[in-house]
């Protein structure tokens, strides 16, 4: 049964297994002027990744090697490129070995993108079991013609999915609890959250969150928390009236539909993270929920990142395959000053390669 998930390589618990077994695993470099390929890189010099997984770059060779190089001087990186598979997915985009680090441009937005799309091509032909996809900046995309919310939607659309959704988790150092949390709504307008939130969509983020918890997480009666929208839970309709005219409804509805799981809501969003700080700073006891259900993006990432900005992971959640990917954007501020921290690329490669492992658990249990 997975609990959830080794946050560091170097603790890893993973199983080592046979090259031939070990996850096959696509990383798309992510945007090229941000630190993606500096978190790669230093992820993957992590000795022990080897024995646990088979890894694959996409992404621009001329590029990462002058990151490497830059990184051994800085921080003294030490890893060998020639021994690691890398797929040049857009080696012929003009402009490429031209990019400054901390300028991104539609190249790099282009680049981004393409290399994403290589990744996904070799999970659906079965050549990925996973894509660890490293950050991209949505308004670089946009400006390179490229008009998704976010590489999620990217994943779902080539995927043929339409109910998919977005995941974080993380494992506390102190404690280890494990937190997660799934968003409702992501990369939208706060103004239109009241409106793209309905029955069906709840309904169908928490049928993903169950199955994941579930066949992912080996948690066959999770508990999970569930928020309201609006202040204190909409004060009996007097801040708000979404709880008492269908969401508190759809509560009462959805635990009749899942009566080995317990739900518990709707909590004021203010106060639902307070046992959820303690679980991970102190006591692991202290929060009795397995998940968190966030209605809108940032009332579930606020709390994330304050408590695990850096070792979180992000998860595509209703895929035919495994993604995962770090909590934190591209970080142009920071490209090529090499201080970029590499932990949550590292969380979500393990996080990848538990999420195989348990898969193929699963089926071949099933066979
Ligand atoms: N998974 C993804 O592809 C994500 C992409 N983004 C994109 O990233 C772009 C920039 O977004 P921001 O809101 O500025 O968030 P950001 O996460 O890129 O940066 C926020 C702050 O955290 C710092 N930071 C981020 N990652 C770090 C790391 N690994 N080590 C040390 N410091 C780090 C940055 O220097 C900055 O000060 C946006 O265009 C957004 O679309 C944002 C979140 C996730
Ligand atoms: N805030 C999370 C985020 O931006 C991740 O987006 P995506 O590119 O993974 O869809």
């Amino acid at each position: 049964m997975q609990q959830g998930f080794s946050i560091n390589l170097s603790q890893s618990n993973l199983s080592h297994s046979p090259t031939r077994l070990r996850p096959r695993l696509a990383i798309p470099l992510g945007d090229p002027a941000g630190i993606g390929p500096e978190i790669v890189l230093k992820a993957i010099a992590h000795p022990t990744l080897h024995t646990l997984a088979q890894v694959t770059l996409v992404g621009h060779a001329p590029g990462l090697a002058k990151t490497l190089s830059s990184l051994r001087d800085t921080v003294g990186l030490d890893l060998d490129l020639s021994q690691i598979p890398l797929v040049e997915a857009a080696a012929t985009i003009a402009g490429l070995d031209a990019i400054e680090l901390g300028q991104p441009t539609e190249v790099t937005g282009h680049a981004s993108f393409c290399w994403l799309n290589r990744a996904i091509t070799g999970a659906l032909q079965g050549e990925f079991d996973a894509v660890v996809t490293a950050p991209i900046a949505k308004s670089v995309w946009h400006a390179a013609g490229h008009l998704y919310p976010g590489q999620t939607e990217v994943l779902a659309e080539r995927a043929e999915v339409d109910r998919f959704g977005m995941l974080f988790a993380a494992r506390s150092p102190h404690t280890g609890w494990p937190l997660r949390c799934l968003l409702a709504t992501t990369h939208i307008p706060l103004q239109q959250v009241p409106t793209v939130l309905t029955p069906e969509l709840m309904t169908h983020k928490l049928d993903l969150l169950v199955a994941c918890l579930q066949q992912d997480f080996g948690l066959s009666s999770p508990h999970i928390a569930i928020a309201g929208l609006n202040p204190h839970s909409g004060e009996a309709g007097k801040l708000g009236t979404e709880e008492v005219e269908w969401l508190q409804p759809w509560l009462t509805a959805a635990q009749q539909r899942y009566p080995q799981v317990k739900l518990t809501g709707l909590i004021p969003p203010d106060t639902m993270w307070v046992s959820a700080g303690h679980a991970w700073h102190t006591d692991r006891q202290a929060s009795p929920f397995d998940a968190y259900l966030a209605l809108y993006h940032d009332q579930g990432l606020i709390p994330v990142k304050l408590l695990a900005f850096d070792r979180a992971v992000n998860t595509t959640i209703g895929l035919p395959f495994v993604r995962t990917s770090p909590d934190h954007g591209t970080a142009f501020d920071i490209a090529g000053k090499g201080i970029a921290r590499s932990d949550s690329m590292e969380a979500a490669i393990a996080l990848a390669i538990e999420l195989v492992q348990q898969r193929k658990h699963l089926s071949s249990r099933e066979n």
